[in-house]
């Protein structure tokens, strides 16, 4: 369990990053969830250690992680939002060298433990090919295998899905809820289906604050009967911007299809729908 406790952190310039967050992480696989600028890498980098809190605490399993950073490091995989440029050596020796800066000395230990790493993230065919030549998918891939290396207790994964195509996202999805079945594992996204689609439980983060936090499912529920929807034109948009809670609007066919949160039908055109989590997430959004 990752228990923060009123974490604060405001940078040089004022932005006040993290603002008075607190939460609960219990094992398995954690949504963390926010627009751009959410704050959502800040609290990462400072759950890792990268960085430290002005003042709030962080507890790993009873660890006091603010006094004792390298207890959490020993259990900790972190793969960073922009996870460096690669060399020209292959999947295959960088992970042997990244298995021995983790501390793996002994030889036959840490040729199996790269080599089952290997075969998890589906890279064992092409273990031998330089990480540079890597699609997308399978640099985040690579990420996550060389962030289990040592067998994390805490895995953090930084906007893992962006820019990966959705064969590539949804077999780097399925990789992660096999690991979150024993450990936590953090997943920080501004992609709502992510959650939706594998998280337990999520906390939504926006200008640094946590918005709401528990089972996306529950969260879902609290709009029931409140979330609408009907197609409008362009002009009509803007009138109903004006006058109702406008969730969401997208091309449907060409024409804009609108999402209002109402408590009773705004007006004929719109039907009652079924709410999910981006309708939650934008209501959330509209009120920060
Ligand atoms: N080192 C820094 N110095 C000053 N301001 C920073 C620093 N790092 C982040 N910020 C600011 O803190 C806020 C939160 O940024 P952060 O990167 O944590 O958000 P985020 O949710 O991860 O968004 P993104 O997905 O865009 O990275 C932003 O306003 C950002 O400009």
């Amino acid at each position: 369990m990752l228990s923060l406790k009123q974490l604060n952190k405001t940078y040089d310039n004022g932005v006040h990053a993290i603002d008075h967050i607190s939460l609960e992480i219990p094992t398995g696989l954690f949504g963390l969830l926010g627009p751009n600028g959410a704050g959502k890498s800040s609290l990462m980098r400072t759950i890792a250690t990268l960085q430290d809190a002005d003042s709030g605490t962080i507890h790993f399993n009873g660890v006091d992680v603010v006094a004792d950073k390298a207890a959490l490091r020993r259990q900790l995989g972190y793969l960073p939002q922009d996870f460096g440029v690669y060399p020209k050596v292959s999947a295959l020796e960088l992970l042997n060298h990244f298995a021995i800066l983790k501390g793996l000395t002994h030889r036959g230990e840490r040729k199996e433990a790269v080599e089952a790493l290997l075969q998890l993230t589906n890279l064992w065919e092409a273990r031998k090919r330089a990480v540079a030549s890597y699609s997308g998918g399978m640099r985040q891939r690579f990420g996550i295998a060389q962030a289990l290396l040592g067998a994390p207790k805490l895995v953090i994964v930084d906007e893992p899905t962006a820019g990966l195509d959705p064969d590539e996202r949804n077999r780097f999805l399925n990789l992660l809820a096999h690991i979150g079945e024993n450990v936590v594992v953090i997943l920080s996204t501004h992609i709502v289906e992510d959650v939706t689609d594998l998280c337990p439980r999520m906390a939504m983060i926006a200008k640094g604050r946590v918005l709401i936090e528990g089972a996306p499912q529950a969260a879902i529920a609290t709009l029931r009967d409140r979330v609408w929807r009907r197609s409008v034109s362009d002009g009509e948009l803007a009138e109903y911007q004006q006058r109702c809670t406008v969730l969401s609007s997208r091309l449907v066919g060409g024409r804009p299809q609108i999402n209002v949160y109402a408590d009773s039908q705004p007006d004929e055109g719109f039907r009652r729908v079924e709410p999910d989590l981006e309708d939650v997430y934008f209501l959330q959004l509209r009120a920060a």
